[in-house]
């Protein structure tokens, strides 16, 4: 970063055109800046620091020191103070806020908000705060501040542009709209305008395959059971085709794999029954590209997305189209199953943020659908959205209610907004009875129905949980929105009654085990065991939609019996096809190990990953599965260690997400090699569906942690067949309704919610995450 003077009268430095790299250095410059002022500077009158910058970088110090304000948030307030010397303390303040909005997720800093709720607006208390001798809150500091003088304020030629005006340079954007005012960090503000008007132009955009009704309406007959009522599936599939921007959301199990398999056969077989273009023999099948936020999420679909393909019946639908239809195989060989992550598909960069793809190289694709796309950030999904061709479509699937991104925006959920009630028009309505044959329930249409309502379909009907299933019920009810003839104490009524009130569970599949405190060894038991004794029956006699029966709940004593019992007899490790023994063995550990996981919410504390990670190592190994030290218990490596990667290593073909678990192998490497000592590798699925497996050394992985419990957030977009969810045994601002239905919906067969019941659970699923952004309201 170059350092500018003081008092350069450049109204709008170029130095701020992008902040990710300005705040970064200049986190580093505040710290090694002498700014000697004492913490007690702001003990005194607090408003002090409303009115004088020395006071309020001293109450910054503080709160920074608490950890209710990260250090780059106090360091961008003082870059922007070094750089352009008049800038008030309430500006510098409402940039810091900014700043720090960004690391909990919103996009911008929404004043009202902040003066209606100031408390809200920072980290407050952390986990594992003491709370004693606290800081002056933002409540105490902004007490006499209205909306009117703040937004005056927010007026700095070099650090402020209006949303409004054409655009500038400087560093913060405010946007007033609907009688509020929101700042934003510029890039922030140029991502959500990107989005807004990438979106809007697919909106507006007819397709190429724009196919004509009949012949919709016969390829959707192909694909889809005729029957009375609106299937969603079919009005998905139909309205995604008919559109350059489609979302398709639904809970667990609603079929948005399935539908989106339907619609890609749709798409090719449109493509192929096409009128070859002049000149060429054949029409093009469409270049189509799957793509996930994580590697995790990538593989989980490839497998379910092959497996779907396989299983279609395409014969009506290649029939269906063109004049005389279609090669059934060519239209089979056209649907993609292949799975990529958007960072491959875009060609991140080590050490840029910028992609190898973007608006001057765009990616050769004319479809490409993300999955999971709740997961997907404000920055990620601008970067897709530039780098696609304007001709190209784009169809999100997700589910609308899990948590959003841990970076910044809430992209899916504020697209979704009113996805819940259709807001059809009359002539979407009337488009989509004649081309799936059945009417439209009026209370999913509106006169008034925007742009985007018309690209969006929820899926309502879960084919994996049916009302016998509490996991759903539980979902459901958790997930059903606070209104007005549904209010807390209803909803907290509804959730409870799922676990029974004697304390049995009504459900099969769901049981709840009660903790005294955080040291309580039933929660020992439920990770070693799986606690299959707080299931009715055992667990024992339950059978799947197909009637296989499903085996009962397990803990991590599975998957480590796995690991004993399979352990190959070859006493070299191989190489090429000679290492098959090993690579067998290593699939069957992974996929003995998703049969339990244990989720929470914290990351700190005996509650969190933190403390749950080696007290789980400590009770397998009392169990007698493990043998490791206690030091390499908590710091090392040890056989059976399950990581988890926590960052994108492209070098090693890593993704943030991938789990892997660490086997003890032979070191020889071939049958000619002495045999001698084993040697720990750690066994990764890799991320291509094929059931490939990576052995890497554990010196080579630079960004991973233990995951034998691992956090909600880090679970999204994977599932397993026995999920345990722990609730902490105090407030938490961090317990809301989305996390607890994340949780809940990454269980297959079982779930287990483990807590104190100190009321955790009816605190949660009564709160709802609001995450900042000015999106929802730019795209209606
Ligand atoms: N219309 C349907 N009729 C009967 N079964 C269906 C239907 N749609 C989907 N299924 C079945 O329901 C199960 C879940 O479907 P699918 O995997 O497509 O849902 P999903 O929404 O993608 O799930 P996830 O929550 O895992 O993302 C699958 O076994 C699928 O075969």
């Amino acid at each position: 970063m170059n350092k500018r003077s003081k008092h350069h009268d450049d109204a709008t430095p170029d130095l701020f055109a992008d902040l990710g790299e300005a705040s970064a250095g200049s986190s580093q410059a505040a710290d090694e800046g002498a700014e000697p002022e004492p913490p007690q500077a702001a003990q005194g009158n607090v408003q002090a620091a409303l009115h004088d910058n020395q006071a309020l970088f001293a109450l910054l110090d503080r709160w920074v020191e608490r950890g209710w304000l990260r250090a780059l948030d106090r360091a961008l307030a003082s870059f922007f103070e070094r750089e352009v010397s008049d800038a008030p303390p309430l500006l510098l303040l409402a940039a810091a806020l900014a700043s720090h909005q960004l690391g909990r997720g919103h996009v911008c800093l929404d004043l009202a908000q902040t003066l209606a709720a100031p408390d809200l607006a920072l980290s407050l208390p952390p986990e594992g705060d003491d709370l004693s001798d606290p800081p002056p809150l933002p409540s105490e500091l902004l007490t006499e501040l209205d909306l009117a003088t703040w937004r005056d304020i927010l007026h700095h030629p070099a650090l402020v542009a209006d949303g409004n005006e054409p655009p500038g340079n400087t560093p913060l954007v405010r946007s007033e709209r609907d009688g509020n005012v929101r700042l934003y960090l510029r890039r922030y503000w140029q991502y959500e305008q990107d989005i807004r008007g990438l979106i809007g132009s697919r909106l507006t955009a007819t397709t190429d395959t724009d196919a004509d009704t009949v012949t919709l309406a016969r390829a959707l007959a192909a694909l889809f059971t005729p029957g009375h009522e609106l299937d969603w599936q079919q009005a998905a599939c139909a309205l995604a085709s008919r559109s350059r921007f489609a979302v398709i959301t639904g809970g667990p199990g609603t079929g948005k794999t399935t539908t989106v398999v339907k619609l890609l056969a749709l798409l090719q077989a449109l493509a192929l029954g096409e009128t070859a273009p002049a000149g060429s023999a054949t029409p093009r099948p469409l270049r189509i590209r799957l793509a996930a936020p994580t590697g995790k999420a990538a593989a989980r679909l490839n497998e379910s997305i092959a497996k779907q393909v396989q299983n279609l019946s395409l014969v009506e639908l290649a029939a269906a189209v063109g004049q005389q239809g279609v090669d059934i195989s060519t239209l089979r060989n056209s649907i993609p199953t292949e799975v990529t992550t958007l960072h491959r598909l875009l060609g991140s960069r080590p050490d840029t943020r910028h992609f190898r793809h973007h608006a001057g190289n765009p990616l050769a694709l004319d479809a490409l659908v993300i999955d999971e796309a709740s997961m997907v950030d404000i920055e990620m999904m601008a970067a897709v959205l530039t780098a696609l061709p304007p001709k190209a479509r784009l169809i999100l699937l997700g589910d609308k209610d899990q948590l959003a991104s841990v970076e910044a925006g809430a992209v899916l959920g504020d697209l979704c907004q009113r996805a819940e009630g259709g807001h059809y028009t009359p002539a979407t309505c009337d488009w989509l009875q004649r081309v799936t044959g059945t009417p439209i329930p009026e209370r999913y249409k509106d006169e008034g129905g925007q742009p985007l309502d018309q690209a969006i379909a929820m899926l309502r009907v879960s084919h994996r949980f049916d009302a016998k299933s509490g996991i759903g019920q539980l979902a459901e009810a958790v997930n059903r929105p606070l209104g007005s003839d549904h209010g807390q104490k209803e909803k907290k009524r509804a959730v409870r009654e799922i676990f029974g009130t004697d304390g049995k569970s009504r459900y099969a599949d769901i049981a709840r085990l009660a903790l005294a405190d955080a040291d309580d060894p039933a929660l020992d038991r439920l990770v070693v065991n799986g606690n299959p004794a707080g299931f009715i029956n055992g667990g024992a006699g339950r059978h799947d939609r197909r009637g296989e029966p499903i085996a009962s709940p397990r803990g991590y004593a599975h998957y480590l019996e796995v690991m004993q019992a399979a352990r190959p007899a070859q006493p070299y490790f191989g190489e090429g096809d000679e290492r098959q023994p090993y690579d067998d063995w290593a699939r069957q550990v992974l996929a003995a190990h998703g049969h339990f996981q244990l989720l929470c919410a914290l990351r700190k504390g005996p509650w969190g990953i933190e403390g749950l990670n080696p007290r789980i190592g400590h009770a397998l190994r009392r169990a007698g599965w493990l043998k490791a030290s206690d030091l390499e218990l908590e710091q090392g490596w040890f056989e059976g260690r399950p990581v988890l990667v926590t960052r994108n290593d492209y070098g090693l073909g890593l993704m943030n997400g991938d789990i892997g678990i660490t086997l003890a192998v032979p070191e020889a490497r071939s049958a000619t090699d002495t045999p001698g000592r084993t040697l720990l590798r750690v066994a990764f699925p890799t991320s291509d569906g094929s059931g490939n497996i990576k052995w890497v050394l554990p010196s080579r992985l630079q960004a991973v942690e233990t995951v034998f419990a691992m956090t909600v957030h880090k679970s999204q977009g994977s599932e397993f067949t026995h999920t345990a969810l722990l609730l902490p045994d105090a407030p938490n601002p961090i317990l809301t309704r989305e996390l607890v239905y994340t949780g809940i919906t990454r269980a297959r067969d079982w779930l287990t919610l483990a807590e104190t019941g100190r009321g955790m659970l009816d605190e949660a699923v009564t709160r709802e995450v609001v995450r900042v952004s000015g999106l929802g309201r730019l795209l209606i």
